[in-house]
């Protein structure tokens, strides 16, 4: 049994501990998974995730893996080891470096976590992929990148939520959707720069919404996470 079929994922983004524990002393597992990312994992390893899991939360590692395939295996088998619910690697390591992951998960049978690819990042536009001499849009760019973690068997990508309604369609109703970039409406962008509102998520039929600063930076963090859990029972 999952822990929750909440679709949202909080991106634990706090500089320090207790700031973090607060908040998750006040919501429950069933409204949401965590997102532990590199700030939190590089400051606090491997316990950080042991004490979320030890409080019946599923945790997504966000480490964004991208190195040499022999590397990657390594470091996706090492967060299977920590028992984590999803993992990721960046889609533009390509197909070896793609495989080489979902291989290094077979040992671990029904118990493996769901391994997922970053296409584009949610925080870049047209003109930072310009920069790196990519011509193609963003949503085309993801997408190839989304068609390329499909081929490879990996169980879904992270792209933006603008983007979701194409990939189900064209890629696959299952391939799982996981889309950080989200914003209630009137709460600021920050660096993000293709983003959507939770319901719009919903509707666009993503699976699984990160939203870190609206919540985690709110003056409340608990109540505006059950807000948001509330519009979307709404929508
Ligand atoms: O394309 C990506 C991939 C990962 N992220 C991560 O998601 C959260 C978003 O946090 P917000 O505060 O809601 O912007 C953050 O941890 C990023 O590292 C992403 O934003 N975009």
């Amino acid at each position: 049994m999952p822990a929750t079929t909440s679709p949202i994922l909080v991106a634990l983004d706090y500089h320090d501990l207790n700031s973090a524990l607060q908040f998750i002393d006040r919501i429950d597992p069933s409204q949401c998974r965590l997102k532990v990312g590199k700030e939190m994992f590089t400051l606090f390893g491997p316990s950080l995730v042991k004490t979320l899991q030890q409080r019946g939360f599923e945790v997504f590692l966000d480490l964004k893996f991208h190195d040499i395939p022999n590397t990657t295996a390594h470091a996706v088998a090492a967060a299977a080891d920590l028992g984590v619910w999803m993992v990721n690697v960046h889609a533009s390591g390509g197909a070896r470096m793609m495989n080489a992951a979902r291989e290094a998960l077979l040992p671990f049978g029904k118990d493996a976590p769901m391994l997922i690819a970053v296409t584009v990042l949610t925080s870049m536009d047209e003109d930072d992929l310009k920069g790196l001499g990519i011509t193609l849009s963003p949503a085309q760019q993801a997408e190839r990148l989304a068609r390329l973690t499909r081929d490879c068997g990996l169980h879904g990508v992270v792209c933006s939520a603008q983007e979701a309604a194409h990939f189900k369609q064209v890629i696959g109703q299952d391939f799982a959707l996981v889309t950080p970039g989200i914003r209630p409406a009137g709460s600021d962008a920050g660096d993000q720069r293709r983003i959507m509102t939770p319901q719009q998520a919903k509707f666009a039929g993503v699976d699984y919404m990160v939203i870190g600063r609206p919540i985690t930076q709110s003056a409340d963090p608990a109540a505006t996470l059950q807000q948001i859990l509330q519009s979307l029972q709404e929508a």
